[in-house]
Protein backbone atom coordinates (compact mmCIF):
# COMPACT_ATOMS: atom_id res chain seq x y z
CA UNK A 1 0.00 0.00 0.00
CA UNK A 2 1.26 3.24 -0.81
CA UNK A 3 1.97 6.38 1.15
CA UNK A 4 -1.34 8.23 -0.18
CA UNK A 5 -3.54 5.00 0.47
CA UNK A 6 -2.44 5.13 3.72
CA UNK A 7 -3.05 8.57 4.65
CA UNK A 8 -6.82 8.15 3.06
CA UNK A 9 -7.17 5.47 5.54
CA UNK A 10 -6.11 6.95 8.50
CA UNK A 11 -8.11 9.81 7.87
CA UNK A 12 -11.05 8.39 7.52
CA UNK A 13 -10.12 6.47 10.40
CA UNK A 14 -10.01 9.54 12.11
CA UNK A 15 -13.55 10.92 11.26
CA UNK A 16 -14.81 7.51 12.49
CA UNK A 17 -13.36 7.51 15.58
CA UNK A 18 -14.61 11.54 16.04
CA UNK A 19 -17.46 10.37 15.69
CA UNK A 20 -18.03 7.04 17.46
CA UNK A 21 -15.30 7.33 20.29
CA UNK A 22 -16.54 3.85 21.08
CA UNK A 23 -14.67 2.76 18.23
CA UNK A 24 -11.09 3.74 19.97
CA UNK A 25 -10.76 0.02 21.23
CA UNK A 26 -11.65 -1.79 17.94
CA UNK A 27 -8.28 0.51 16.28
CA UNK A 28 -5.79 0.65 18.94
CA UNK A 29 -3.85 -2.22 17.21
CA UNK A 30 -3.79 0.22 14.22
CA UNK A 31 -0.10 1.47 14.68
CA UNK A 32 -0.05 3.35 10.92
CA UNK A 33 -1.87 6.08 12.14
CA UNK A 34 -0.04 9.31 11.20
CA UNK A 35 0.99 11.14 14.48
CA UNK A 36 -1.17 13.96 13.80
CA UNK A 37 -3.71 11.91 13.04
CA UNK A 38 -3.31 10.10 16.44
CA UNK A 39 -2.83 13.36 18.17
CA UNK A 40 -5.81 14.80 16.43
CA UNK A 41 -8.23 12.34 17.63
CA UNK A 42 -6.42 12.51 21.36
CA UNK A 43 -7.68 15.98 21.42
CA UNK A 44 -11.23 15.61 19.97
CA UNK A 45 -11.80 12.87 22.34
CA UNK A 46 -10.76 14.82 25.39
CA UNK A 47 -13.94 15.07 27.43
CA UNK A 48 -15.68 18.58 27.12
CA UNK A 49 -15.81 21.16 29.75
CA UNK A 50 -19.09 20.35 31.66
CA UNK A 51 -21.60 23.22 31.29
CA UNK A 52 -22.23 26.14 34.40
CA UNK A 53 -24.75 24.18 36.34
CA UNK A 54 -26.09 27.53 37.75
CA UNK A 55 -29.82 28.17 36.14
CA UNK A 56 -29.86 31.88 35.07
CA UNK A 57 -33.50 33.15 35.16
CA UNK A 58 -33.78 35.59 32.36
CA UNK A 59 -36.58 37.65 32.50
CA UNK A 60 -38.16 40.79 33.02
CA UNK A 61 -38.07 42.66 35.81
CA UNK A 62 -41.86 44.07 36.54
CA UNK A 63 -42.88 46.30 39.46
CA UNK A 64 -45.87 47.55 38.45
CA UNK A 65 -48.91 45.68 36.89
CA UNK A 66 -51.95 46.11 36.55
CA UNK A 67 -54.43 42.81 37.41
CA UNK A 68 -58.26 42.08 36.64
CA UNK A 69 -59.79 39.79 38.98
CA UNK A 70 -62.54 37.75 39.09
CA UNK A 71 -63.99 35.72 41.51
CA UNK A 72 -65.94 32.64 40.36
CA UNK A 73 -69.44 32.28 40.25
CA UNK A 74 -71.74 30.21 42.99
CA UNK A 75 -73.18 27.02 41.55
CA UNK A 76 -77.00 27.03 40.84
CA UNK A 77 -79.34 25.48 43.16
CA UNK A 78 -81.67 22.88 41.91
CA UNK A 79 -85.07 21.99 41.80
CA UNK A 80 -85.83 18.35 41.74
CA UNK A 81 -88.40 15.89 43.26
CA UNK A 82 -87.89 12.61 45.44
CA UNK A 83 -89.98 9.86 44.02
CA UNK A 84 -89.62 6.53 46.14
CA UNK A 85 -90.98 3.41 45.61
CA UNK A 86 -94.35 3.32 47.11
CA UNK A 87 -93.51 7.27 47.71
CA UNK A 88 -93.68 9.30 44.17
CA UNK A 89 -93.82 12.44 46.02
CA UNK A 90 -91.59 12.15 48.50
CA UNK A 91 -90.53 15.68 48.49
CA UNK A 92 -88.28 18.39 47.47
CA UNK A 93 -84.27 17.12 47.31
CA UNK A 94 -82.60 19.90 44.62
CA UNK A 95 -79.13 20.30 46.52
CA UNK A 96 -77.38 23.64 47.20
CA UNK A 97 -75.34 25.07 44.29
CA UNK A 98 -70.70 25.33 45.51
CA UNK A 99 -69.31 28.49 46.17
CA UNK A 100 -67.22 30.44 44.02
CA UNK A 101 -63.59 30.20 44.55
CA UNK A 102 -61.39 33.59 45.92
CA UNK A 103 -58.65 35.28 44.72
CA UNK A 104 -56.26 35.74 47.19
CA UNK A 105 -52.84 37.38 46.56
CA UNK A 106 -50.12 35.95 48.71
CA UNK A 107 -46.65 37.50 50.06
CA UNK A 108 -43.88 35.16 49.21
CA UNK A 109 -40.09 36.61 49.59
CA UNK A 110 -38.89 33.85 47.32
CA UNK A 111 -40.71 35.67 44.47
CA UNK A 112 -38.29 38.84 43.05
CA UNK A 113 -40.96 40.38 40.40
CA UNK A 114 -44.80 40.60 39.40
CA UNK A 115 -43.94 39.11 36.10
CA UNK A 116 -45.48 35.88 36.32
CA UNK A 117 -48.85 37.00 37.30
CA UNK A 118 -51.50 37.20 34.88
CA UNK A 119 -53.41 40.54 33.53
CA UNK A 120 -56.73 38.52 34.33
CA UNK A 121 -57.47 36.13 36.55
CA UNK A 122 -60.47 34.28 37.23
CA UNK A 123 -61.74 32.33 40.13
CA UNK A 124 -63.24 28.44 39.47
CA UNK A 125 -66.57 28.31 39.62
CA UNK A 126 -68.95 26.49 42.07
CA UNK A 127 -70.40 23.23 41.28
CA UNK A 128 -74.43 23.24 40.31
CA UNK A 129 -76.82 21.17 42.89
CA UNK A 130 -78.23 17.92 42.05
CA UNK A 131 -81.09 16.00 42.87
CA UNK A 132 -80.85 13.64 46.25
CA UNK A 133 -79.53 16.21 47.81
CA UNK A 134 -76.65 16.67 46.04
CA UNK A 135 -74.78 19.81 46.80
CA UNK A 136 -72.46 21.48 44.13
CA UNK A 137 -68.40 21.35 45.15
CA UNK A 138 -67.17 25.10 46.31
CA UNK A 139 -65.02 26.30 44.05
CA UNK A 140 -60.37 26.17 45.23
CA UNK A 141 -59.91 29.82 45.79
CA UNK A 142 -56.77 30.64 43.66
CA UNK A 143 -53.91 32.29 45.54
CA UNK A 144 -51.62 34.41 43.63
CA UNK A 145 -48.04 34.49 44.68
CA UNK A 146 -46.53 37.78 44.94
CA UNK A 147 -43.38 39.09 46.09
CA UNK A 148 -42.75 40.74 49.55
CA UNK A 149 -43.21 44.21 49.88
CA UNK A 150 -46.35 44.46 46.76
CA UNK A 151 -48.92 47.37 47.35
CA UNK A 152 -52.42 47.00 46.39
CA UNK A 153 -53.92 50.01 44.48
CA UNK A 154 -57.86 50.04 43.81
CA UNK A 155 -58.50 53.34 42.18
CA UNK A 156 -55.76 55.66 43.64
CA UNK A 157 -55.99 54.04 47.48
CA UNK A 158 -53.72 51.43 48.35
CA UNK A 159 -56.29 49.10 49.93
CA UNK A 160 -53.49 46.42 51.30
CA UNK A 161 -49.97 45.99 51.91
CA UNK A 162 -47.98 43.10 51.93
CA UNK A 163 -45.24 43.76 53.83
CA UNK A 164 -44.49 40.39 55.78
CA UNK A 165 -44.32 36.79 54.69
CA UNK A 166 -47.58 34.67 54.59
CA UNK A 167 -49.85 37.83 54.62
CA UNK A 168 -53.21 37.08 52.43
CA UNK A 169 -55.43 39.60 50.54
CA UNK A 170 -58.51 38.87 49.67
CA UNK A 171 -58.65 40.47 45.96
CA UNK A 172 -62.21 39.02 44.92
CA UNK A 173 -64.55 36.74 46.45
CA UNK A 174 -66.14 34.24 44.88
CA UNK A 175 -70.19 34.07 44.64
CA UNK A 176 -72.41 32.30 47.24
CA UNK A 177 -73.83 29.06 45.94
CA UNK A 178 -77.63 29.49 45.03
CA UNK A 179 -80.22 27.58 47.17
CA UNK A 180 -81.78 24.47 45.80
CA UNK A 181 -85.56 23.65 46.22
CA UNK A 182 -85.05 21.81 49.14
CA UNK A 183 -83.82 24.67 51.33
CA UNK A 184 -87.65 26.65 50.93
CA UNK A 185 -89.48 23.82 52.41
CA UNK A 186 -91.56 25.09 54.66
CA UNK A 187 -95.14 24.20 55.82
CA UNK A 188 -97.18 26.52 54.04
CA UNK A 189 -95.54 25.29 50.26
CA UNK A 190 -94.64 21.48 50.47
CA UNK A 191 -93.98 21.65 46.92
CA UNK A 192 -91.60 24.58 46.58
CA UNK A 193 -90.86 24.53 42.94
CA UNK A 194 -88.12 27.33 42.87
CA UNK A 195 -84.36 27.26 43.68
CA UNK A 196 -81.86 29.74 43.54
CA UNK A 197 -78.86 30.62 41.04
CA UNK A 198 -75.63 31.37 42.24
CA UNK A 199 -74.04 34.55 43.11
CA UNK A 200 -71.29 36.28 40.28
CA UNK A 201 -68.36 36.72 41.86
CA UNK A 202 -66.49 39.90 42.37
CA UNK A 203 -64.88 41.72 39.69
CA UNK A 204 -61.80 44.60 40.27
CA UNK A 205 -59.30 46.15 38.99
CA UNK A 206 -55.82 46.30 41.19
CA UNK A 207 -52.34 48.26 40.54
CA UNK A 208 -49.59 45.64 42.18
CA UNK A 209 -46.74 47.66 42.68
CA UNK A 210 -43.58 46.02 44.73
CA UNK A 211 -41.65 48.28 46.69
CA UNK A 212 -38.66 46.36 47.99
CA UNK A 213 -38.44 45.81 51.73
CA UNK A 214 -34.55 45.76 52.88
CA UNK A 215 -33.28 48.24 55.64
CA UNK A 216 -30.11 49.91 53.72
CA UNK A 217 -30.61 51.68 50.32
CA UNK A 218 -27.42 52.68 47.82
CA UNK A 219 -28.02 55.84 46.26
CA UNK A 220 -25.86 57.12 43.87
CA UNK A 221 -25.27 58.02 40.37
CA UNK A 222 -24.79 55.48 37.56
CA UNK A 223 -21.27 54.15 37.73
CA UNK A 224 -20.74 55.11 41.13
CA UNK A 225 -20.30 51.87 41.97
CA UNK A 226 -23.48 50.70 44.07
CA UNK A 227 -23.16 47.03 42.63
CA UNK A 228 -19.35 46.99 43.21
CA UNK A 229 -20.15 47.90 46.69
CA UNK A 230 -22.84 45.32 47.26
CA UNK A 231 -20.93 42.47 46.33
CA UNK A 232 -18.14 43.34 48.35
CA UNK A 233 -20.60 43.18 51.39
CA UNK A 234 -22.68 40.61 50.62
CA UNK A 235 -23.49 37.04 48.42
CA UNK A 236 -25.44 39.28 45.95
CA UNK A 237 -24.33 39.60 42.55
CA UNK A 238 -25.58 42.48 40.90
CA UNK A 239 -23.76 42.89 37.20
CA UNK A 240 -20.76 45.41 37.46
CA UNK A 241 -19.90 47.21 33.98
CA UNK A 242 -17.85 50.28 33.39
CA UNK A 243 -21.00 52.25 31.35
CA UNK A 244 -23.96 53.75 33.43
CA UNK A 245 -27.06 52.32 34.26
CA UNK A 246 -26.21 48.91 34.33
CA UNK A 247 -28.49 47.94 36.82
CA UNK A 248 -31.53 48.17 35.88
CA UNK A 249 -33.88 46.80 38.66
CA UNK A 250 -32.99 46.80 42.00
CA UNK A 251 -31.61 43.82 43.92
CA UNK A 252 -31.20 42.75 47.15
CA UNK A 253 -28.21 41.60 49.23
CA UNK A 254 -27.96 40.17 53.01
CA UNK A 255 -25.11 41.44 54.84
CA UNK A 256 -24.10 38.60 57.28
CA UNK A 257 -23.02 39.78 61.09
CA UNK A 258 -21.12 37.00 63.43
CA UNK A 259 -24.04 37.19 66.13
CA UNK A 260 -26.45 35.80 62.78
CA UNK A 261 -27.76 39.56 62.62
CA UNK A 262 -29.11 40.09 58.72
CA UNK A 263 -28.96 43.05 57.63
CA UNK A 264 -30.91 43.78 53.68
CA UNK A 265 -29.31 46.56 51.61
CA UNK A 266 -30.84 47.46 48.05
CA UNK A 267 -28.88 48.55 45.69
CA UNK A 268 -30.97 50.83 43.08
CA UNK A 269 -30.87 51.68 39.29
CA UNK A 270 -28.38 54.96 38.83
CA UNK A 271 -29.95 58.32 39.81
CA UNK A 272 -29.50 61.18 37.65
CA UNK A 273 -30.14 64.92 37.72
CA UNK A 274 -33.72 65.73 36.60
CA UNK A 275 -34.91 62.45 37.44
CA UNK A 276 -37.65 63.85 38.91
CA UNK A 277 -38.36 65.25 35.11
CA UNK A 278 -37.93 61.64 33.89
CA UNK A 279 -34.61 61.93 33.10
CA UNK A 280 -32.82 59.23 33.11
CA UNK A 281 -34.58 55.86 34.52
CA UNK A 282 -36.98 58.32 35.83
CA UNK A 283 -38.26 58.20 39.68
CA UNK A 284 -40.21 55.35 38.66
CA UNK A 285 -38.21 52.95 40.57
CA UNK A 286 -37.53 55.21 43.59
CA UNK A 287 -40.50 53.60 45.20
CA UNK A 288 -38.40 51.02 46.30
CA UNK A 289 -36.35 53.49 48.45
CA UNK A 290 -39.73 54.32 50.39
CA UNK A 291 -39.68 51.13 52.51
CA UNK A 292 -35.58 51.59 52.98
CA UNK A 293 -34.69 52.63 56.40
CA UNK A 294 -31.69 54.22 56.22
CA UNK A 295 -30.03 55.41 52.61
CA UNK A 296 -26.41 55.21 52.13
CA UNK A 297 -25.61 57.61 49.38
CA UNK A 298 -22.79 56.49 47.01
CA UNK A 299 -20.64 58.71 45.39
CA UNK A 300 -17.73 58.63 42.93
CA UNK A 301 -14.47 60.26 44.07
CA UNK A 302 -12.40 60.36 41.02
CA UNK A 303 -15.49 62.81 39.18
CA UNK A 304 -14.89 66.40 40.82
CA UNK A 305 -17.18 67.84 43.10
CA UNK A 306 -18.17 65.15 44.84
CA UNK A 307 -20.20 67.23 47.68
CA UNK A 308 -22.63 67.87 44.89
CA UNK A 309 -23.35 64.75 44.12
CA UNK A 310 -24.36 64.21 47.29
CA UNK A 311 -26.82 67.40 47.04
CA UNK A 312 -27.85 66.80 43.80
CA UNK A 313 -28.91 62.96 44.87
CA UNK A 314 -30.93 64.58 47.99
CA UNK A 315 -32.79 66.72 46.02
CA UNK A 316 -34.20 64.63 43.76
CA UNK A 317 -35.26 61.99 46.72
CA UNK A 318 -36.87 65.26 48.20
CA UNK A 319 -38.77 65.87 44.67
CA UNK A 320 -39.99 62.27 44.83
CA UNK A 321 -41.35 62.59 48.29
CA UNK A 322 -40.77 65.13 51.11
CA UNK A 323 -38.55 63.89 53.81
CA UNK A 324 -37.00 61.39 52.35
CA UNK A 325 -33.62 62.80 52.45
CA UNK A 326 -33.97 63.29 55.96
CA UNK A 327 -33.63 59.47 57.26
CA UNK A 328 -30.68 58.52 59.01
CA UNK A 329 -27.81 58.15 56.33
CA UNK A 330 -24.15 58.61 55.48
CA UNK A 331 -22.03 58.93 52.17
CA UNK A 332 -20.06 55.79 51.02
CA UNK A 333 -17.37 58.12 49.46
CA UNK A 334 -16.18 54.87 46.86
CA UNK A 335 -13.12 55.18 43.86
CA UNK A 336 -10.53 55.93 46.78
CA UNK A 337 -7.81 54.32 44.86
CA UNK A 338 -7.54 56.49 41.69
CA UNK A 339 -5.16 59.18 42.13
CA UNK A 340 -7.76 61.91 41.74
CA UNK A 341 -9.67 60.73 44.25
CA UNK A 342 -7.59 62.59 47.34
CA UNK A 343 -8.22 65.79 47.11
CA UNK A 344 -11.81 65.20 46.61
CA UNK A 345 -12.03 63.58 49.78
CA UNK A 346 -10.90 66.48 51.39
CA UNK A 347 -13.81 68.69 49.92
CA UNK A 348 -15.94 66.62 50.64
CA UNK A 349 -15.11 65.45 54.12
CA UNK A 350 -14.65 69.08 54.98
CA UNK A 351 -17.74 70.00 53.51
CA UNK A 352 -20.42 67.33 54.38
CA UNK A 353 -22.23 67.76 57.85
CA UNK A 354 -22.70 63.78 57.74
CA UNK A 355 -20.55 60.26 58.67
CA UNK A 356 -18.27 59.81 55.12
CA UNK A 357 -16.21 56.46 54.67
CA UNK A 358 -13.84 56.33 52.22
CA UNK A 359 -13.72 52.88 50.57
CA UNK A 360 -12.93 51.42 47.29
CA UNK A 361 -15.81 49.07 46.63
CA UNK A 362 -13.69 47.05 44.07
CA UNK A 363 -10.31 46.77 46.14
CA UNK A 364 -11.84 45.88 49.51
CA UNK A 365 -10.28 48.72 51.38
CA UNK A 366 -12.62 50.19 54.76
CA UNK A 367 -15.32 47.72 53.56
CA UNK A 368 -15.07 46.68 57.65
CA UNK A 369 -16.34 50.53 58.51
CA UNK A 370 -19.20 50.26 56.42
CA UNK A 371 -20.26 47.11 57.68
CA UNK A 372 -19.78 48.52 61.23
CA UNK A 373 -21.69 51.60 60.52
CA UNK A 374 -24.70 50.05 58.53
CA UNK A 375 -25.09 47.86 61.89
CA UNK A 376 -24.73 50.31 64.09
CA UNK A 377 -28.24 52.46 62.29
CA UNK A 378 -29.59 48.94 62.08
CA UNK A 379 -29.10 48.75 65.57
CA UNK A 380 -30.55 52.19 66.29
CA UNK A 381 -33.50 51.04 64.30
CA UNK A 382 -34.10 48.33 66.34
CA UNK A 383 -34.05 50.58 69.73
CA UNK A 384 -36.20 53.31 67.89
CA UNK A 385 -38.52 50.57 67.34
CA UNK A 386 -38.57 48.98 70.82
CA UNK A 387 -39.66 52.34 72.38
CA UNK A 388 -42.29 53.02 70.05
N1 LIG B 1 -11.07 52.01 40.50
C1 LIG B 1 -12.23 51.65 41.01
N2 LIG B 1 -13.23 51.33 40.18
C2 LIG B 1 -14.42 50.97 40.72
C3 LIG B 1 -14.61 50.92 42.12
N3 LIG B 1 -15.89 50.55 42.35
C4 LIG B 1 -16.46 50.35 41.15
N4 LIG B 1 -15.57 50.61 40.17
C5 LIG B 1 -15.82 50.50 38.73
O1 LIG B 1 -16.81 51.44 38.36
C6 LIG B 1 -17.61 50.91 37.31
C7 LIG B 1 -19.07 50.98 37.68
O2 LIG B 1 -19.32 50.13 38.78
P1 LIG B 1 -20.78 49.63 39.15
O3 LIG B 1 -20.68 48.93 40.45
O4 LIG B 1 -21.42 48.92 38.01
O5 LIG B 1 -21.52 51.03 39.33
P2 LIG B 1 -23.07 51.26 39.61
O6 LIG B 1 -23.17 52.45 40.51
O7 LIG B 1 -23.74 50.03 40.07
O8 LIG B 1 -23.56 51.67 38.17
P3 LIG B 1 -25.06 51.61 37.58
O9 LIG B 1 -25.58 50.23 37.80
O10 LIG B 1 -24.89 51.94 36.15
O11 LIG B 1 -25.86 52.64 38.32
C8 LIG B 1 -17.12 49.48 37.08
O12 LIG B 1 -16.27 49.50 35.96
C9 LIG B 1 -16.35 49.15 38.33
O13 LIG B 1 -15.30 48.25 38.08
C10 LIG B 1 -13.51 51.25 42.97
O14 LIG B 1 -13.58 51.24 44.19
N5 LIG B 1 -12.36 51.61 42.35
MG1 LIG C 1 -25.21 48.91 39.28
Amino acid sequence: MNIDLWGVKAFKLMFDVIKHPQLVDRYKHFKKLSCTCRLYCVKALRSKKPKSEIQRQHYHFIDRHQVKVIGGDGGNGCISFLRLFKNPIAGPDGGDGGNGGHIIFEANRNIKSLNHVEAIVKGEVGGNGKGKDMHGANGEHIIVQVPMGTSIRENSQVVGDLDTEGARFVAAKGGAGGKGNHFFLSNENRHPNVAELGALGEERVYILELKIVAHAGLVGFPNAGKSSLLRAISRARPKVASYPFTTLSPHVGIVHYDDYEQVAVADLPGLISGAHQNRGLGLFFLRHIERCVFLLYVVDLSRPSPLDQVFSLKFELEQYQTGLSNRPHAIIANKVDLPESASNLKELEQGANMPVFPISAKLGTNIGSVLRHIRELYDQHNKDKLQW
